[in-house]
Order: structure tokens, then sequence, then C-alpha cells
């Protein structure tokens, strides 16, 4: 009989505290990942999400308990030199020049990638090809938002760490959206996702962040 260990999880986040300006975002975070899993976070605004991607993504340190990649802490350097090169962040602040073209803000995150080829296709898979020319300063908010997936699947990296990646998507470009993470995890990948909109990723993880600071008045509360 051959006895064998559960594979690691690819990303363990064991008791995870993170501090910003002496107050305490998130406490006691444990969360456990394997290759094509996925993890939504949602929570009030301020509650610690993006807070929580930035920790992944090494922006910032836990305060206490630790993140371990391949059951390695990914805050030792030589750790996290490997650990950065797996991760893909798509934030609100979309990194875009205007000055470029649509087509030339893909392919420049590939050459620094070191990668070619896939630029074209992503942009057309997420229905930007015919803008793919033009400059990207005219490109509509929805638009750039598109643009910014088409980089995640042109650099394809397996760790993908999306902070609200539905705003300003229509409901086709939420639709790609969901289709992109689920031929991600497919083949393997792994996907953290803040959102305040509902996106449809099958069998995900759910990890709701309290809220921090005590319920103010509402709208509602002060017409009554
Ligand atoms: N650089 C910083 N320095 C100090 N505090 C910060 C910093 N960035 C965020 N915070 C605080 O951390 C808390 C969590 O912020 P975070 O942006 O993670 O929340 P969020 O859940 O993503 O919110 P939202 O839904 O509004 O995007 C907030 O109270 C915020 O003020």
């Amino acid at each position: 009989m051959s006895l064998r260990r559960p594979p690691l999880p690819r990303i363990l986040l064991n008791n995870v505290s993170c501090m910003r300006n002496a107050q305490t975002i998130l406490r006691n975070i444990n969360v456990s990942i394997h290759d094509g899993g996925a993890l939504v976070l949602t929570g009030t605004n301020g509650s610690g999400k993006s807070t929580f991607l930035r920790m992944l993504a090494g922006f910032s340190r836990p305060s206490a308990g630790e993140i371990l990649w391949n059951g390695h802490d990914v805050t030792q350097s030589g750790v996290f030199h490997q650990y950065k090169l797996q991760l893909n962040w798509l934030s609100l602040k979309d990194a875009i020049k205007d000055r470029l073209t649509v087509l030339d803000n893909v392919q420049w995150f590939e050459v620094l990638e070191g990668k070619c080829g896939k630029a074209m296709g992503a942009l057309e898979l997420m229905g930007l090809g015919r803008l793919a020319n033009e400059k990207a300063r005219m490109l509509s908010m929805g638009q750039r938002k598109r643009l910014q997936l088409a980089r995640l699947l042109a650099i394809d990296r397996p760790i993908w760490l999306l902070d609200e990646p539905s705003v300003a998507l229509d409901v086709e470009g939420v639709r790609l959206l969901e289709y992109i993470i689920a031929e991600h995890r497919k083949k393997g990948g792994i996907v953290f996702v803040a959102t305040h909109l509902p996106i449809e990723i099958e069998d995900a993880m759910c990890l709701r962040l309290p809220q921090r600071f005590p319920r103010r008045k509402t709208l509602v509360d002060l017409v009554r």
C-alpha cells in the first residue's frame, strides 16, 4: 500500500494579520488554495479587500502569521523573487499609456515579460481587435478595463490578483471576464478576486471580510 501525502497547497495564509497606521486591518486570516482554485473576497468599503491583495502581492508584509508559496515564506527575499514572477495584478489604477496604441500597451508588457505573440489574440478575445491601432486615450472606461484583461492573457502568469475587475464592464464584458477566469483555472491558474459586484466563478471559496467600523447612519436612517 502506498501512502501518498496530500499535495501542499500552492498558497497558504496561516493566521495572517495586517496592520496599517497602527490599526489592524486584517485579523487571523487562514486560506489554503491549490492549483485551479479561486477565492472571492467581499466586504464593505474599507474592510480590507485591497489590503489583502496588496499583501499577497508583497506590497505590504503581514504583521503576524505567514504567507507560504509552495511551503516557503514569501517574505524571504530568495523566495519573493521567484514568487513575484508568478503574479499578475489588475487594479483600478490601470497603468495604461494614453499616448501608445492599444496594441502597444499590451505588447509593451509582453516585452517586459520576455514574451511575444499573444497580444493581438488577447485583444481580439476581449473585443478590442478593431481598436488595436488606435491611441489608448480614445478608449472608454470599460474598454480600458478590457485592455487590462487582455494584458493578463498576454502575460499569462499563474496567479491572478484582481481588484474590482468587473467595474465599468458591460454585461458581455463581465461574461468574458468570467470566461477567461474559468479558462485560466482549467490550466491550473489561481485567481483571487476582490469585488463588490457579483461575478460567477464556479466552486470559488468566498471570504467576506468583517466590517471594520461601527455602522454609521445610512441615508435611509436619516430620512426616517
Ligand atoms: N496606505 C495606507 N495607509 C494606511 N491605511 C491604509 C492604507 N491603505 C488603506 N488603508 C486603510 O485600510 C483600510 C482597508 O482599506 P482597503 O483599501 O483594503 O479596503 P477595501 O475593502 O478594498 O475597500 P473598498 O471596498 O472601498 O475598495 C481602510 O480603512 C483604509 O483607510
